[in-house]
């Protein structure tokens, strides 16, 4: 069935494409709605008959969800904002189209969890005493049964940015290559969702503590300034109604309004104030911590996305802690990582907090474990635990129903809700959260998140079934850090010495983290930095053993390292400085990672050494993954490179304020103006010129076809391409000398050229391929990927 569908959606694809792109035109325009699509409008619609599921593998369901889920990005965005124009009738065609894709995810991921036995299970917990305990509503298994899903709420412009399809490529190619890059990040940046922490820190890492690594880090200098210009609490208008029917998307599509409530005048306030100073020992509120304290007591969903260091935490565990409130008892909070809910318990325990783990640990100290006392019948406040767990044991779900029928069960509190939504769908158990909603309908869920765009939430809020969701959000912008991009030397040699002179020179005594892209590299740099530089840096990585860990967070802790050189696995501290080694993946990890620094409110710096061939080698590990078996689907495999070439067009981007880019990627609209200097794009003398060079990509284009047919080698590689345009002279490039495009860029600046190839290579006009060789050395050629782009670059 999803066959048809995306056969359906294949053959229209082209031509909504032409139209979203023809809408970005002119999205200023009113005639666009007289727009007309290059192709007949289909009579032929797909069914909403899933029954064709039941058949299918658990491997094969997934990667239908993961598909699906592609679909619905790319046409989600631009639907929203004009599927209320009716006399459109492609749009309406195209909100037709999501509506399907909706109820097929929905159909697909019923389908999953029944293979996966948690409805199962949840069954067989349903004999007569148990089945007594659960809400009317229990859903019972069954296609039929599910809510047919209501249409996408209307939503503004500024989610566009996830549409990748060739039509915005083509948009992207003619405007994009220019000496200011600003339009590719608006095109090429896809929705995040994307993981933040590495495979290799999740559940391989049971016993890690960061307690040696935490350092005192009182943000409230950071805090206050943010409060003072952050825009008002945006929140949607709570419902009355805790029992209404589950609804999906739809529940979010009433307006946001604007709306100030005296939180303070709540009958919850006393006790609140009381433990926020008794218990935490803090004086004051954070920005929008306490509406959505407040909106839990009352039984509300909530979402909150805060920026990385903003207090998230404190927004459940302070009601976990309340007796008053329309929900009483265990706070049950879901998090994808072990390191972090050992770290966020020993933690709690440390200020008298009875926070316990519900997790399978290897650890012989089970004083911190939830299971036995919570079988003895304890009260327990605050228990956390992974969605694995939480959905798949038996004993757990026990727990639950038996809290449950004591009204027990306070809230659900999914942690990093981002991991919701990305491939490997992503930890199943976490797209499988909506079951919480299903099983628990009047138990009030809250969503917590650093980073995600207007789509990811949205697809949060879908995928958890949130009711009326108070939604609270605040600026990304982090005023304190000073961005800095710096080309990566080729040599290891002049990077170290680079990085070492900045800190050397910058921050003497401070410190900070570099980021490496693999464990090795981490392990190398920090031995050199030490050995060669005098610096006292150590590695740090999930891959390590216990001991070796111990050591460096005991260093840590004592002073007598102050440099962490880490993969993205590392835990939370306060550094003076972040130094990315190697790029990011995505600009969400790339976010999260210099949002490390300066989380006490002082300012920091981020410094990115950039270098186009990191991005090869990490479009090279995407589309070639070590684990072949786990090799995620070709569209997967896309989004990430698109998400890659999100952070290459904000490191190639050497004329606009950082910090717009940045928040861009959040749906944010920043004014330059306010960066206030405080990143070298914005420090740069002189004014900003646009150049469209559209024609030099055009030139560039066919003389790489003219070279692969002329060409007698196995491919041409890029530094021969690059040779040949610039009109270098010599026997390595005679075979070309008499080809038109030969050094028709000899004019151009080196790093133009640069700029544009590398423009050309996300714009997926060239592509590369890489071979090995029989001595086994790998080569990356240079191609032309879609030649149809080509025609269109010279319409
Ligand atoms: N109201 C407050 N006043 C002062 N400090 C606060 C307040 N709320 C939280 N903090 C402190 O801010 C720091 C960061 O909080 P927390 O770890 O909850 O951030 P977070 O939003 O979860 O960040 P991340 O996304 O990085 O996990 C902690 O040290 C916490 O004690």
């Amino acid at each position: 069935m999803l066959g048809q569908i995306m056969d359906f959606i294949d053959d229209r694809k082209r031509a909504i494409g032409t139209q979203i792109t023809h809408l970005e035109y002119n999205e200023q325009e009113t005639s666009f709605r007289r727009a007309k699509l290059g192709t007949p409008v289909s009579t032929f619609w797909p069914s909403n008959d899933f029954r064709d599921l039941a058949t299918k593998p658990l491997e094969l369901l997934r990667f239908l969800l993961s598909r699906s889920h592609q679909y619905k990005r790319m046409f989600s965005p631009i639907a929203r904002k004009h599927v209320t124009q009716s006399e459109e009738h492609d749009l309406k065609l195209l909100s037709q189209i999501i509506d399907h894709i909706d109820s097929r995810m929905h159909a697909i991921r019923k389908q999953i969890a029944i293979i996966e036995g948690v409805e199962l299970r949840l069954l067989s917990l349903t004999n007569e005493t148990r089945r007594s305990a659960l809400p009317p509503e229990f859903p019972q298994i069954g296609i039929d049964n599910e809510p047919s899903p209501p249409p996408p709420p209307p939503l503004s412009l500024s989610a566009e940015n996830s549409i990748s399809s060739a039509a915005s490529i083509a948009h992207s190619t003619s405007t994009e290559v220019s000496v200011v890059p600003s339009a590719i990040s608006d095109d090429t940046l896809v929705a995040p969702n994307s993981p933040l922490i590495v495979q290799d820190d999740m559940l391989a890492d049971p016993v890690t503590s960061a307690d040696g690594l935490t350092l005192h880090d009182s943000d409230d200098k950071l805090w206050n300034a943010l409060d003072d210009d952050t825009p008002d609490t945006l929140m949607d208008p709570p419902s009355e109604a805790t029992h209404e029917p589950v609804r999906a998307t739809g529940s979010t599509s009433t307006p946001s309004v604007r709306r100030r409530v005296d939180h303070t005048a709540s009958s919850y306030y006393p006790e609140i104030i009381s433990i926020l100073k008794g218990t935490f020992k803090l004086s004051h509120f954070r920005k929008n911590q306490l509406e959505c304290i407040t909106a839990t007591l009352d039984g509300k969903d909530v979402f909150y996305l805060a920026p990385t260091g903003g207090g998230k935490s404190l927004c459940y565990q302070l009601p976990a802690l309340c007796s008053t409130g329309k929900t009483q008892g265990t706070t049950f909070v879901i998090s994808p990582l072990l390191s972090l809910i050992e770290d966020q318990v020993s933690t709690l325990r440390k200020k008298g907090i009875n926070a316990f783990r519900l997790i399978n640990t290897v650890d012989a100290d089970q004083a911190n474990d939830a299971m036995p006392r919570l079988r003895k019948g304890e009260s327990l406040p605050l228990v956390y635990t992974t969605p694995e767990k939480l959905l798949g044991s038996n004993n757990v779900q026990d727990i639950v129903v038996q809290l449950y029928n004591q009204k027990q069960l306070a809230r659900f509190v999914v942690d990093e809700a981002h991991v919701i939504g990305g491939w490997r769908v992503w930890r199943e158990s976490y797209a499988s959260l909506g079951i919480l909603r299903k099983q628990w309908p009047d138990i009030p869920i809250m969503a917590l998140t650093g980073s995600a765009n207007m789509s990811a939430i949205e697809d949060i809020k879908e995928s958890l079934a949130l009711r009326n969701p108070v939604c609270l959000k605040q600026s990304f912008n982090r005023s304190n850090l000073y961005y800095k991009v710096k080309k990566k030397p080729s040599q290891k040699k002049e990077l170290l010495k680079e990085i070492a002179g900045f800190i050397q020179s910058h921050h003497k005594d401070d410190t900070g983290i570099i980021y490496c892209l693999s464990r090795d590299d981490c392990e190398d740099v920090a031995r050199r930095l030490r050995e060669e530089f005098n610096l006292s840096a150590r590695h740090f990585h999930a891959g390590m053993d216990r001991d070796s860990k111990r050591i460096n967070q005991e260093d840590w802790s004592n002073g007598k390292c102050k440099i962490i050189v880490a993969t993205v696995s590392f835990p939370i501290i306060v550094v003076r400085f972040v130094i990315h080694a190697t790029m990011s993946k995505d600009m969400d990890g790339y976010y999260q990672e210099t949002g490390r620094a300066g989380r006490d409110g002082e300012p920091s710096d981020c410094v990115l050494f950039y270098a186009y061939s990191d991005a090869m080698k990490i479009q090279n590990m995407l589309k070639n993954p070590h684990d072949q078996n786990n090799k995620p689907p070709p569209d997967e495999i896309q989004r990430q490179l698109e998400r890659l070439s999100a952070v290459v067009a904000y490191a190639s981007n050497e004329g606009d304020c950082r910090r717009v880019a940045i928040l861009r990627h959040f749906d944010e609209e920043f004014d330059e103006a306010e960066c206030h200097k405080s990143c070298d794009n914005c420090c740069k003398p002189g004014t900003v010129v646009n150049e469209d060079h559209t024609e030099t990509a055009q030139q560039a284009v066919q003389l790489l076809r003219d070279m692969s047919n002329c060409s007698r080698e196995r491919g041409i590689a890029l530094t021969m391409f690059k040779d040949v345009w610039r009109g270098k002279k010599g026997a390595t490039v005679s075979a070309y000398t008499g080809l038109p495009g030969y050094a028709a860029a000899s004019k151009l600046d080196h790093r133009m050229i640069d700029r544009i190839v590398t423009q050309l290579l996300y714009s997926n006009i060239f592509t590369t391929r890489r071979t090995t060789s029989g001595n086994g050395f790998g080569n990356n050629y240079l191609e032309v990927c879609n030649f149809s782009l080509l025609s269109r670059l010279s319409d």
